[in-house]
């Protein structure tokens, strides 16, 4: 099963199949090319799936036989049907990885690469951190996504990635949507959790809007957008500048940028947004030295955390969301990550809690709202 906001309401999919399992994204391309160019392929095929973060790891594309669009409420109604049957299965023991004192010291070793690093080095690497969620049952995605239909700003996912796996979330980050010649990307990076209290949560908006830290990580991410996309466009531009995003629980950065294509042959939506994967959002600047400190820092892999999500059809139209606010779930454990972008001047105790309000959503749809019961720290 597969699921996606889209247009204000959503994309739901089932039955199918034999897609496309694609080790790496370097030649997705020609893959696609050779999928869409099939015999046996129905005409108005489209493929949906999740690409991981890891580029060399395994894009999962699935052909569904049923696809429906429907208003959101509709949508939920669906969900509602496609549920198990029963009470859903409850949070019973969660394990912080890394605990918060070392995910500091991780955000200070980062810090230390970056003062080093000289100008042409280092300047921004995205550090997460991962609560393993263990449940009295087998975790139901399709009941997940349905809860997180509440908060209106965001866009909900749903992927089966195989058997028993699946990522589900609810993400505010349009990596590139493509229809015609039309392209958009909308990079959020810059954030500040919100606060219950009207006047704070303004107060931490304003802060976000004046903060010279945010808008150099956040700068980072509309240049690297920007020098992927241009050669492929007559016309980029960015009209209404950098502003403020927010979802239930954060307020981001973020910069609409809005393009033509040159043509028709121009890349799909799928491989344009292979090509964006992963931006300074996600993974850093420069890209490998990014990489390779997120390898060296974080003792796990990220899956399809802060990869992407969408669909592709075969004019190369399609809609690709960064895979953010998720959880991972196979079987009985959940495994949320969240992550947040380390520049010269960042603090380790503000990364922290933007870490913390990033969790906040999929907590509360998982029912651990109350303030953490149930955790221990992982070593
Ligand atoms: C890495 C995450 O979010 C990304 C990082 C952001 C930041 O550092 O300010 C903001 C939005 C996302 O691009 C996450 O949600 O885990």
């Amino acid at each position: 099963m597969f699921v996606i906001g889209f247009d204000g309401g959503l994309f739901v999919t089932s039955g199918g199949g034999a897609g496309l399992r694609c080790q790496g994204i370097d030649r997705l391309g020609e893959r696609l090319a050779t999928y869409f160019s099939g015999s046996d392929v129905p005409a108005g095929q489209i493929l949906v799936g999740a690409i991981p973060f890891d580029r060399s790891e395994e894009t999962v594309l699935v052909a569904p036989q049923r696809v429906c669009r429907v208003g959101r409420s509709e949508g939920a109604a669906i969900l509602g049907q496609m549920r198990r049957a029963g009470a859903p299965a409850q949070p019973v023991h969660v394990t912080e990885t890394p605990p918060a004192p070392v995910y500091a010291d991780m955000v200070n070793a980062a810090l230390a690469r970056i003062d080093g690093a000289g100008a042409a080095g280092l300047s921004k690497v995205v550090l997460s951190r991962a609560l393993r969620i263990e449940m009295d049952g087998p975790a139901d995605p399709v009941a997940i996504a349905q809860r997180l239909l509440n908060d209106t700003s965001v866009t909900v996912f749903l992927a089966t990635l195989q058997d028993d796996k699946a990522i589900v979330g609810a993400t505010p980050e349009l990596l590139l949507s493509r229809r015609g010649l039309d392209i958009v990307s909308h990079p959020l990076a810059g954030s500040m959790p919100r606060s219950p209290d009207p006047v704070a949560d303004r107060a931490a908006a304003d802060a976000l809007l004046r903060s010279d830290k945010d808008r150099r990580e956040h700068e980072l991410v509309v240049e690297a957008v920007f020098d992927t996309l241009a050669p492929y466009c007559a016309e980029l531009s960015a009209r209404q500048g950098t502003g403020l995003r927010s979802t239930a629980t954060v307020w981001h950065l973020g910069t609409r940028i809005e393009g033509r294509l040159k043509s028709e042959d121009a890349p799909s939506a799928a491989v344009l947004a292979a090509l964006l994967h992963p931006t300074p959002a996600v993974g850093g600047y420069p890209r490998q030295d990014a990489l390779a400190t997120i390898r060296e820092l974080e003792t796990y892999s990220r899956g399809y955390y802060a990869g992407a999500v969408g669909w592709v059809d075969e004019k190369g139209d399609g809609e690709w969301h960064v895979s953010l606010r998720c959880a991972q779930i196979d079987g009985r454990t959940v495994t949320l990550h969240a992550g947040a972008g380390i520049v010269a001047g960042s603090d380790p105790a503000a990364e922290l809690a933007e870490t913390a309000a990033k969790f906040r959503a999929m907590l509360g749809a998982l029912g651990l709202d109350d303030g953490g019961r149930l955790f221990e720290d992982a070593a």
